[in-house]
């Protein structure tokens, strides 16, 4: 079960809302992934319009639970407006920061990240912080009374997997709150690699939405949470420099 804060979540897998082909595979592939939590950009929804398009108007938004994020935002006051924003439209009181410091790599500003969660914190929300993998920046964070970490595997939306396996599990060693892993997933298997690292859990959109079946791939993230957890938890042999026969012989007579 995964814990964030006051709410209990049978699945491990978040799941972002954008780039989907059209909205009925969107609904489909959010469905069959099972996820609970499903984020999306406050900016792009029309949160005081009814009458406006809404992006995410397929789903039964009443089965899951909300995690606006604050993407568009490059300073802790914009990321602090937008979180306002979305609590004040009833949407969740939930919020994950994001505030990006290179328009280019879109890595997150630590110290905006920082500031942005302080003053939410302060607000009454349950902050999750988007971060790069910075062991340090974690840990400050989660002194500072977090809910979640989201250190990313690799840049949002390049797909290259878990660049540093090393350090997010020097923040999976230390943590002590739930460490989801966020952005730049490509494949089943570097979700796999994530939970098999200890990750409480994995947030992810673009392998998804950006798939050639974006439903079959929601059905393999799924599958890869609950695969690579279960290895997390049956614990791995240790790595061994030379071979050892896996069907000893020692004691047996061979002729
Ligand atoms: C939707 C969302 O929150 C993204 O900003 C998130 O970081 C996912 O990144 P990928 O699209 O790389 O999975």
């Amino acid at each position: 079960m995964l814990k964030i804060g006051p709410y209990e979540f049978q699945s491990r897998l978040l799941l972002g809302t954008g780039k989907y082909p059209n909205f009925d595979v969107q609904k489909e592939a959010v469905e069959v992934s099972e996820s609970e939590i499903l984020t999306f950009a406050v900016r792009r929804m029309n949160i005081f319009e009814a009458s406006q398009p809404n992006f995410l108007e397929k789903l039964d938004l009443t089965r899951y639970k909300l995690l606006p994020n604050t993407a568009g935002a490059t300073t802790a006051k914009e990321a602090v407006h937008i979180a306002k924003l979305a609590k004040a439209s009833g949407l969740c009181d939930m919020v994950k920061v994001e505030v990006i410091g290179c328009q280019k790599t879109l890595l997150p500003d630590p110290f905006e990240t920082y500031k942005a969660s302080e003053e939410l914190l302060k607000e009454g929300f349950i902050v999750l912080p988007y971060t790069s993998d910075d062991v340090l920046l974690a840990k400050r964070l989660q002194e500072l009374g977090v809910h979640a970490i989201m250190p990313g595997a690799s840049p949002i939306g390049s797909g290259q997997g878990i660049i540093n396996p090393l350090n997010l599990s020097f923040i999976i060693e230390q943590a002590t709150v739930p460490v989801i892993v966020d952005a730049g997933i490509g494949t089943p298997s570097d979700v796999a690699i994530a939970m098999e690292l200890g990750a409480d859990g994995v947030l992810l959109n673009t392998a998804v939405s950006g798939a050639a079946d974006p439903v079959k791939m929601a059905e393999a993230m799924k599958l890869a949470i609950q695969a690579g957890r279960l290895g997390y938890e049956a614990g791995r042999i240790a790595k061994k420099r030379y071979a050892t026969a896996s069907s000893p012989t020692e004691g047996m007579s061979i002729g």
